[in-house]
């Protein structure tokens, strides 16, 4: 199971693992907190293998159709409908509490008999680290169960700062390895060392840490009760500055509240689209894609967001943007930007 915060660079990593050889006999399942599935499209991967658990999280809401999906994998292999494969990979919601999902599997009769769960690969994000693990207790508890931890973006992090996050991650899981990797970068070997991949089994389950002020718990309450997302769909193409100049002042405003923003754009004067992504004050450089994975075309942009009205985003997107029928359609509510 990979897992890890929103943003934390787990589609990256998953990307990269998977033109490894000793993935190549690997089925993915995908699971994403929001109500429209973008990471199949990221991974530019998308066959019968790979499957989309759209409709909730798993940790909440679809932990039954996390075990369907994979005992309808396994009798699809054994019927040869899908290529077979010898391991699964999960990736999470970046919300998602993975001690519940890896007990919904254990306690499956079915899954128990063909599968092992083999290990919890946690990523951690060192730009946004330190806040995620203050205020939101999934955060604390994907690290918590990792069997390996992976540092990502100490490459625009100061070295610091890389070493804060650290001591933060071995302070709530001292046993784990904690890995770097830049953009994906990891030599496979450790995720794959069984003697590595030991403590998921264990099932702890913490409820905050030690820093040098004390003990920090987490303050969130349960992501249900003021994580909202939402998603933008619109057709025409936009205009890239524009665009950019939108976004960075809404996130210079409201990027603490603003956790994820992820999307697929159709941009004026490109033929494939752009993929985007900002975790709150942090904006990664945009991604020119290959082709359009689907045939509708049209730019989609989600967001995450800790108590922001979504109204209020939209309307300020379509305000800047001039555009009338990006949906979903809410009541007029005052600019945010
Ligand atoms: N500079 C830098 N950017 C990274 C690194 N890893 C990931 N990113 C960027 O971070 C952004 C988010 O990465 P994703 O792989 O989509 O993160 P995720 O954890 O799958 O995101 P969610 O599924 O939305 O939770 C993208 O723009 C990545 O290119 C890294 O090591 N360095």
């Amino acid at each position: 199971m990979l897992t890890g915060f929103l943003g934390s660079g787990k589609t990256t990593l998953l990307k990269r693992l998977l033109t490894d050889p000793a993935l190549a006999g690997c089925a993915v399942l995908i699971n994403e907190f929001g109500e429209v599935g973008l990471d199949h499209y990221l991974l530019e991967r998308i066959d019968e293998t790979m499957v989309l658990l759209q409709s909730g999280c798993l940790c909440c809401t679809v932990r039954g159709e996390l075990s369907e999906a994979i005992r309808d994998l396994h009798s699809k292999r054994e019927r040869g409908v899908v290529p077979p494969f010898d391991r699964i990979v999960i990736e999470s919601t970046g919300l998602a509490d993975p001690f519940p999902v890896l007990s919904t599997l254990k306690a499956d009769p079915v899954l128990r008999h063909h599968f092992k769960a083999s290990g919890v690969v946690t990523t951690v994000d060192v730009v946004n680290a330190d806040a995620q693990l203050v205020g939101y207790r999934e955060s604390v508890r994907q690290v918590a169960i990792a069997d390996v931890v992976v540092l990502t973006k100490t490459d625009i992090s100061d070295p610091a700062q890389t070493e804060l996050v650290k001591e933060m991650v071995r302070s709530i899981n001292p046993d784990a390895p904690i890995l770097q990797s830049v953009d994906g970068d990891l030599a496979i070997g450790i995720l794959m060392d069984p003697t590595t991949l030991t403590r998921s089994d264990a099932l702890q389950s913490p409820g905050g840490f030690y820093c040098d002020e004390g003990w920090v718990g987490p303050t969130a309450l349960g992501h249900a009760d003021r994580i909202r997302s939402f998603v933008l769909v619109f057709d025409g193409a936009v205009d890239w500055t524009t665009f950019g100049v939108w976004l960075t002042m809404l996130l210079n405003r409201h990027g603490d509240r603003i956790l994820r923003v992820k999307g697929i754009l159709n941009i004026e004067g490109e033929e494939f689209p752009v993929a985007i992504h900002a975790v709150q004050h942090l904006v990664h450089p945009p991604v020119h894609m290959r082709s359009w994975s689907d045939r509708e075309q049209r730019s989609r942009i989600v967001f995450i967001v800790d108590g922001i009205d979504c109204s209020a985003i939209e309307q300020s997107f379509k305000t800047f943007h001039n555009i009338a029928d990006a949906t979903p359609s809410q009541e007029w509510e005052p600019s945010l930007v």
